[in-house]
Protein backbone atom coordinates (compact mmCIF):
# COMPACT_ATOMS: atom_id res chain seq x y z
CA UNK A 1 0.00 0.00 0.00
CA UNK A 2 1.33 3.40 -1.00
CA UNK A 3 0.02 6.46 0.48
CA UNK A 4 0.77 9.95 1.09
CA UNK A 5 2.45 10.17 4.26
CA UNK A 6 4.13 13.77 3.47
CA UNK A 7 2.54 16.70 3.96
CA UNK A 8 0.67 17.55 0.43
CA UNK A 9 2.86 19.52 -1.99
CA UNK A 10 2.01 23.09 -1.09
CA UNK A 11 4.39 24.29 -3.99
CA UNK A 12 1.57 23.34 -6.83
CA UNK A 13 -0.99 25.48 -5.18
CA UNK A 14 1.61 28.34 -4.14
CA UNK A 15 0.95 29.47 -7.90
CA UNK A 16 -2.99 29.52 -7.84
CA UNK A 17 -2.40 31.13 -4.19
CA UNK A 18 -0.37 34.11 -5.57
CA UNK A 19 -2.51 33.91 -8.79
CA UNK A 20 -5.97 33.27 -7.71
CA UNK A 21 -6.22 35.54 -4.63
CA UNK A 22 -5.67 38.01 -7.02
CA UNK A 23 -8.42 36.70 -9.44
CA UNK A 24 -10.57 36.60 -5.92
CA UNK A 25 -9.72 40.17 -4.94
CA UNK A 26 -10.55 41.10 -8.71
CA UNK A 27 -14.02 39.00 -8.58
CA UNK A 28 -14.75 40.16 -5.09
CA UNK A 29 -15.36 44.55 -5.57
CA UNK A 30 -18.19 43.02 -8.23
CA UNK A 31 -21.23 40.92 -7.01
CA UNK A 32 -19.43 40.55 -3.43
CA UNK A 33 -18.70 43.98 -2.19
CA UNK A 34 -22.06 45.56 -3.18
CA UNK A 35 -23.51 42.09 -1.56
CA UNK A 36 -21.57 42.92 1.49
CA UNK A 37 -22.15 46.61 1.06
CA UNK A 38 -26.15 45.63 1.57
CA UNK A 39 -25.76 43.41 4.43
CA UNK A 40 -27.04 43.69 8.38
CA UNK A 41 -27.12 40.18 9.40
CA UNK A 42 -28.99 38.04 11.75
CA UNK A 43 -27.95 34.60 10.34
CA UNK A 44 -25.14 33.14 8.95
CA UNK A 45 -24.67 30.07 7.30
CA UNK A 46 -21.25 27.40 6.92
CA UNK A 47 -20.63 24.27 5.35
CA UNK A 48 -20.41 21.81 8.09
CA UNK A 49 -17.28 20.31 6.19
CA UNK A 50 -15.02 23.36 7.00
CA UNK A 51 -16.71 25.08 10.52
CA UNK A 52 -13.76 26.85 10.66
CA UNK A 53 -12.26 27.48 7.08
CA UNK A 54 -15.83 28.18 6.29
CA UNK A 55 -16.42 31.48 8.28
CA UNK A 56 -15.72 34.90 6.74
CA UNK A 57 -13.71 37.03 9.18
CA UNK A 58 -15.12 40.12 6.91
CA UNK A 59 -19.01 39.80 8.34
CA UNK A 60 -17.82 39.75 12.01
CA UNK A 61 -15.62 42.58 11.10
CA UNK A 62 -18.17 44.83 8.35
CA UNK A 63 -21.45 43.60 9.71
CA UNK A 64 -23.35 44.32 13.27
CA UNK A 65 -24.06 40.53 13.67
CA UNK A 66 -26.24 40.18 16.37
CA UNK A 67 -28.20 38.76 16.98
CA UNK A 68 -27.35 35.80 14.68
CA UNK A 69 -27.33 32.21 14.58
CA UNK A 70 -24.82 29.89 12.90
CA UNK A 71 -25.81 27.10 10.69
CA UNK A 72 -23.89 24.60 9.90
CA UNK A 73 -24.94 23.20 6.53
CA UNK A 74 -24.51 20.05 4.63
CA UNK A 75 -23.93 18.09 7.87
CA UNK A 76 -25.17 14.64 5.21
CA UNK A 77 -21.47 15.17 4.23
CA UNK A 78 -19.63 15.44 7.17
CA UNK A 79 -18.16 12.90 9.67
CA UNK A 80 -20.58 13.46 12.81
CA UNK A 81 -17.60 11.95 14.89
CA UNK A 82 -16.31 15.91 14.81
CA UNK A 83 -19.75 17.12 16.62
CA UNK A 84 -18.85 17.71 19.96
CA UNK A 85 -15.51 19.08 19.24
CA UNK A 86 -16.65 21.19 16.74
CA UNK A 87 -19.01 22.93 19.05
CA UNK A 88 -16.49 23.07 22.09
CA UNK A 89 -14.30 24.99 19.74
CA UNK A 90 -16.59 27.16 18.50
CA UNK A 91 -17.58 27.96 21.71
CA UNK A 92 -14.55 28.77 22.74
CA UNK A 93 -14.41 31.41 20.54
CA UNK A 94 -17.86 32.89 22.19
CA UNK A 95 -20.20 31.28 19.44
CA UNK A 96 -22.72 29.86 20.90
CA UNK A 97 -25.99 29.78 18.93
CA UNK A 98 -25.05 26.76 16.23
CA UNK A 99 -27.84 24.79 14.40
CA UNK A 100 -26.30 21.99 12.21
CA UNK A 101 -28.66 21.32 9.11
CA UNK A 102 -28.91 19.42 5.97
CA UNK A 103 -31.38 21.69 3.29
CA UNK A 104 -31.73 18.14 1.01
CA UNK A 105 -33.29 16.55 3.41
CA UNK A 106 -37.45 16.77 3.30
CA UNK A 107 -37.62 16.67 6.83
CA UNK A 108 -34.46 17.84 8.54
CA UNK A 109 -35.53 17.90 12.25
CA UNK A 110 -32.66 20.55 12.64
CA UNK A 111 -34.34 23.06 10.14
CA UNK A 112 -37.53 22.79 12.26
CA UNK A 113 -36.00 23.91 15.05
CA UNK A 114 -34.43 26.95 13.32
CA UNK A 115 -38.06 29.47 13.68
CA UNK A 116 -38.34 28.62 17.16
CA UNK A 117 -34.70 29.21 18.20
CA UNK A 118 -34.72 32.93 15.58
CA UNK A 119 -37.24 34.29 17.25
CA UNK A 120 -36.22 33.75 20.43
CA UNK A 121 -32.64 34.98 19.85
CA UNK A 122 -34.36 38.33 18.68
CA UNK A 123 -36.88 38.21 21.30
CA UNK A 124 -34.30 37.85 24.55
CA UNK A 125 -32.08 40.85 22.56
CA UNK A 126 -32.52 44.22 24.33
CA UNK A 127 -32.01 45.77 21.18
CA UNK A 128 -35.07 45.05 19.75
CA UNK A 129 -38.11 46.25 20.68
CA UNK A 130 -41.20 44.63 19.08
CA UNK A 131 -44.07 46.22 20.47
CA UNK A 132 -45.31 47.17 17.55
CA UNK A 133 -43.62 45.43 14.35
CA UNK A 134 -44.47 41.83 14.54
CA UNK A 135 -42.37 40.73 11.57
CA UNK A 136 -39.34 39.73 11.53
CA UNK A 137 -37.09 39.90 8.47
CA UNK A 138 -33.28 38.49 8.78
CA UNK A 139 -30.47 37.96 6.17
CA UNK A 140 -29.01 34.99 5.45
CA UNK A 141 -25.37 35.39 4.87
CA UNK A 142 -22.33 32.93 4.40
CA UNK A 143 -19.32 32.58 1.95
CA UNK A 144 -20.20 30.86 -1.74
CA UNK A 145 -22.01 27.98 -2.36
CA UNK A 146 -22.24 26.47 1.31
CA UNK A 147 -26.33 26.12 0.42
CA UNK A 148 -27.60 29.43 1.51
CA UNK A 149 -30.45 29.62 -1.07
CA UNK A 150 -31.15 25.61 0.17
CA UNK A 151 -31.37 27.00 3.70
CA UNK A 152 -34.09 29.41 1.91
CA UNK A 153 -35.99 26.67 -0.05
CA UNK A 154 -36.03 24.30 2.97
CA UNK A 155 -37.57 26.73 5.64
CA UNK A 156 -39.83 28.22 2.82
CA UNK A 157 -40.84 24.69 1.90
CA UNK A 158 -40.89 23.48 5.86
CA UNK A 159 -43.72 25.92 6.76
CA UNK A 160 -45.52 27.61 3.95
CA UNK A 161 -45.40 24.26 1.62
CA UNK A 162 -44.13 26.54 -1.42
CA UNK A 163 -41.83 25.94 -3.51
CA UNK A 164 -38.22 26.83 -4.07
CA UNK A 165 -37.74 30.76 -3.92
CA UNK A 166 -34.37 31.54 -4.59
CA UNK A 167 -32.12 30.02 -7.53
CA UNK A 168 -29.82 26.97 -6.41
CA UNK A 169 -26.49 25.73 -8.00
CA UNK A 170 -23.48 23.52 -7.75
CA UNK A 171 -21.15 26.60 -8.62
CA UNK A 172 -20.21 29.57 -6.34
CA UNK A 173 -21.47 32.68 -7.13
CA UNK A 174 -25.22 31.98 -8.35
CA UNK A 175 -27.05 34.54 -5.98
CA UNK A 176 -25.61 37.63 -7.59
CA UNK A 177 -27.25 40.46 -5.10
CA UNK A 178 -29.59 40.37 -1.86
CA UNK A 179 -33.06 39.58 -3.14
CA UNK A 180 -36.32 40.97 -1.88
CA UNK A 181 -38.01 39.66 0.66
CA UNK A 182 -38.94 35.69 0.98
CA UNK A 183 -41.58 34.68 3.18
CA UNK A 184 -40.85 31.23 5.20
CA UNK A 185 -42.94 30.95 7.96
CA UNK A 186 -46.98 32.72 8.12
CA UNK A 187 -46.88 32.21 11.86
CA UNK A 188 -44.90 33.86 13.01
CA UNK A 189 -44.46 35.94 9.96
CA UNK A 190 -40.56 35.71 8.63
CA UNK A 191 -39.11 36.81 6.30
CA UNK A 192 -35.76 35.96 4.94
CA UNK A 193 -33.40 38.02 2.75
CA UNK A 194 -30.75 35.66 0.62
CA UNK A 195 -27.74 37.17 -0.14
CA UNK A 196 -24.66 36.63 -2.42
CA UNK A 197 -21.77 34.58 -1.05
CA UNK A 198 -19.10 36.35 -0.13
CA UNK A 199 -15.55 35.49 0.59
CA UNK A 200 -12.73 37.26 2.02
CA UNK A 201 -10.59 39.38 0.04
CA UNK A 202 -7.39 37.41 0.64
CA UNK A 203 -6.69 34.19 2.19
CA UNK A 204 -5.56 33.34 4.95
CA UNK A 205 -3.23 30.09 3.96
CA UNK A 206 -2.61 27.93 1.37
CA UNK A 207 -4.48 25.00 3.33
CA UNK A 208 -7.48 26.96 3.75
CA UNK A 209 -7.57 28.16 -0.15
CA UNK A 210 -7.18 24.20 -0.99
CA UNK A 211 -9.93 23.36 1.64
CA UNK A 212 -12.34 26.45 0.46
CA UNK A 213 -11.87 24.92 -3.37
CA UNK A 214 -12.07 21.36 -2.72
CA UNK A 215 -16.18 22.56 -1.02
CA UNK A 216 -16.64 24.71 -4.40
CA UNK A 217 -16.23 28.18 -2.79
CA UNK A 218 -14.45 28.98 -5.18
CA UNK A 219 -14.65 28.72 -8.55
CA UNK A 220 -12.83 25.53 -10.07
CA UNK A 221 -11.12 26.93 -13.09
CA UNK A 222 -9.71 29.87 -10.71
CA UNK A 223 -7.49 27.05 -8.95
CA UNK A 224 -7.31 24.39 -11.31
CA UNK A 225 -9.15 21.12 -11.09
CA UNK A 226 -5.95 18.89 -11.67
CA UNK A 227 -4.69 20.32 -8.72
CA UNK A 228 -7.87 20.31 -6.52
CA UNK A 229 -7.93 16.58 -7.73
CA UNK A 230 -4.54 15.91 -6.46
CA UNK A 231 -5.55 17.51 -3.13
CA UNK A 232 -8.83 15.60 -2.99
CA UNK A 233 -6.70 12.47 -3.15
CA UNK A 234 -4.38 13.66 -0.44
CA UNK A 235 -7.52 14.48 1.68
CA UNK A 236 -9.06 11.08 0.91
CA UNK A 237 -5.70 9.29 2.13
CA UNK A 238 -5.26 11.31 5.18
CA UNK A 239 -8.58 10.60 6.47
CA UNK A 240 -8.21 7.20 5.75
CA UNK A 241 -11.34 7.04 3.62
CA UNK A 242 -11.04 4.73 1.34
CA UNK A 243 -14.09 3.73 -0.84
CA UNK A 244 -12.20 5.15 -4.32
CA UNK A 245 -10.24 2.36 -4.16
CA UNK A 246 -12.99 0.02 -4.83
CA UNK A 247 -15.27 2.39 -7.27
CA UNK A 248 -12.29 3.36 -9.38
CA UNK A 249 -11.01 -0.32 -9.46
CA UNK A 250 -7.51 0.93 -8.06
CA UNK A 251 -6.86 -2.42 -6.41
CA UNK A 252 -5.16 -0.56 -3.78
CA UNK A 253 -4.63 3.18 -1.89
CA UNK A 254 -2.48 5.25 -4.07
CA UNK A 255 -1.04 8.68 -4.08
CA UNK A 256 -0.77 9.44 -7.78
CA UNK A 257 -3.02 11.65 -8.89
CA UNK A 258 -2.31 10.83 -12.71
CA UNK A 259 -2.31 6.96 -11.94
CA UNK A 260 -6.14 7.77 -9.90
CA UNK A 261 -7.11 9.80 -13.27
CA UNK A 262 -5.98 7.66 -15.99
CA UNK A 263 -7.96 4.93 -14.10
CA UNK A 264 -11.17 7.25 -13.49
CA UNK A 265 -10.95 8.42 -17.11
CA UNK A 266 -10.94 4.57 -18.93
CA UNK A 267 -13.69 3.50 -16.40
CA UNK A 268 -15.71 6.55 -17.25
CA UNK A 269 -15.12 6.43 -20.81
CA UNK A 270 -13.44 9.66 -20.72
CA UNK A 271 -11.06 9.09 -23.43
CA UNK A 272 -10.01 12.19 -26.30
CA UNK A 273 -8.45 11.14 -30.07
CA UNK A 274 -5.21 13.35 -30.32
CA UNK A 275 -2.58 13.81 -33.13
CA UNK A 276 0.53 12.36 -32.75
CA UNK A 277 3.91 13.13 -34.92
CA UNK A 278 5.80 10.12 -35.18
CA UNK A 279 9.02 9.17 -37.84
CA UNK A 280 6.68 8.07 -40.21
CA UNK A 281 3.41 10.78 -40.25
CA UNK A 282 0.87 11.64 -38.17
CA UNK A 283 -1.07 9.50 -36.40
CA UNK A 284 -4.18 9.47 -34.39
CA UNK A 285 -4.25 8.23 -30.77
CA UNK A 286 -6.51 7.69 -27.65
CA UNK A 287 -5.46 9.03 -24.72
CA UNK A 288 -7.05 9.53 -20.92
CA UNK A 289 -8.92 12.48 -20.57
CA UNK A 290 -7.23 14.16 -17.53
CA UNK A 291 -9.27 17.33 -16.94
CA UNK A 292 -12.79 15.78 -17.45
CA UNK A 293 -11.46 12.61 -14.69
CA UNK A 294 -10.88 15.52 -12.56
CA UNK A 295 -14.45 16.98 -13.17
CA UNK A 296 -15.62 13.67 -12.03
CA UNK A 297 -13.48 12.81 -9.20
CA UNK A 298 -14.32 16.41 -7.43
CA UNK A 299 -17.97 16.44 -8.12
CA UNK A 300 -18.22 12.73 -7.07
CA UNK A 301 -17.02 13.96 -3.38
CA UNK A 302 -19.28 16.93 -3.07
CA UNK A 303 -22.17 14.80 -3.73
CA UNK A 304 -20.57 12.56 -0.65
CA UNK A 305 -20.30 9.47 -2.38
CA UNK A 306 -16.70 9.43 -1.77
CA UNK A 307 -17.54 9.05 2.02
CA UNK A 308 -17.84 11.47 4.88
CA UNK A 309 -14.80 13.91 5.46
CA UNK A 310 -13.96 16.57 7.53
CA UNK A 311 -11.44 19.14 6.69
CA UNK A 312 -10.85 21.11 9.26
N1 LIG B 1 -25.23 17.47 0.24
C1 LIG B 1 -25.79 18.66 0.43
N2 LIG B 1 -25.78 19.56 -0.56
C2 LIG B 1 -26.37 20.76 -0.32
C3 LIG B 1 -26.98 21.09 0.91
N3 LIG B 1 -27.45 22.35 0.83
C4 LIG B 1 -27.16 22.79 -0.41
N4 LIG B 1 -26.50 21.83 -1.12
C5 LIG B 1 -25.98 21.93 -2.50
O1 LIG B 1 -24.94 22.91 -2.51
C6 LIG B 1 -24.94 23.61 -3.74
C7 LIG B 1 -25.00 25.10 -3.48
O2 LIG B 1 -26.27 25.42 -2.94
P1 LIG B 1 -26.86 26.91 -2.96
O3 LIG B 1 -28.09 26.90 -2.10
O4 LIG B 1 -26.98 27.42 -4.35
O5 LIG B 1 -25.67 27.69 -2.22
P2 LIG B 1 -25.49 29.28 -1.96
O6 LIG B 1 -24.77 29.40 -0.67
O7 LIG B 1 -26.81 29.97 -2.06
O8 LIG B 1 -24.55 29.67 -3.19
P3 LIG B 1 -24.10 31.14 -3.77
O9 LIG B 1 -25.31 31.68 -4.48
O10 LIG B 1 -22.97 30.81 -4.65
O11 LIG B 1 -23.65 31.96 -2.61
C8 LIG B 1 -26.12 23.07 -4.56
O12 LIG B 1 -25.63 22.10 -5.45
C9 LIG B 1 -27.03 22.45 -3.50
O13 LIG B 1 -27.82 21.38 -4.03
C10 LIG B 1 -26.96 20.09 1.96
O14 LIG B 1 -27.44 20.28 3.08
N5 LIG B 1 -26.36 18.91 1.65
Amino acid sequence: MRIHQTLWNAAKFRQFFDFGNREIANWFPGHMAKGLRQMKASLKNVDYHIPFSGRNPLFQESLDIKPHLLVLNKMDLADLSEKQAILKQLKREGVGNVLFADCLTQRDENIKKVVPVVTQLIESSPRFHRTENMEYCLLVIGIPNVGKSSFVNALRRMHIKKGKASKVGGEPGITKAVLSKIQVCERPLIYLLDTPGVLPPKIESLETGMKLSLCGTILDHLVGEDVIADYLLYTLNKHEQLSYVDKYELGEPCDDIQHVLKKIAVKLGKTQRVKAITGVGDITITVPNYSAAAYDFIRVFRKGELGRVMLD
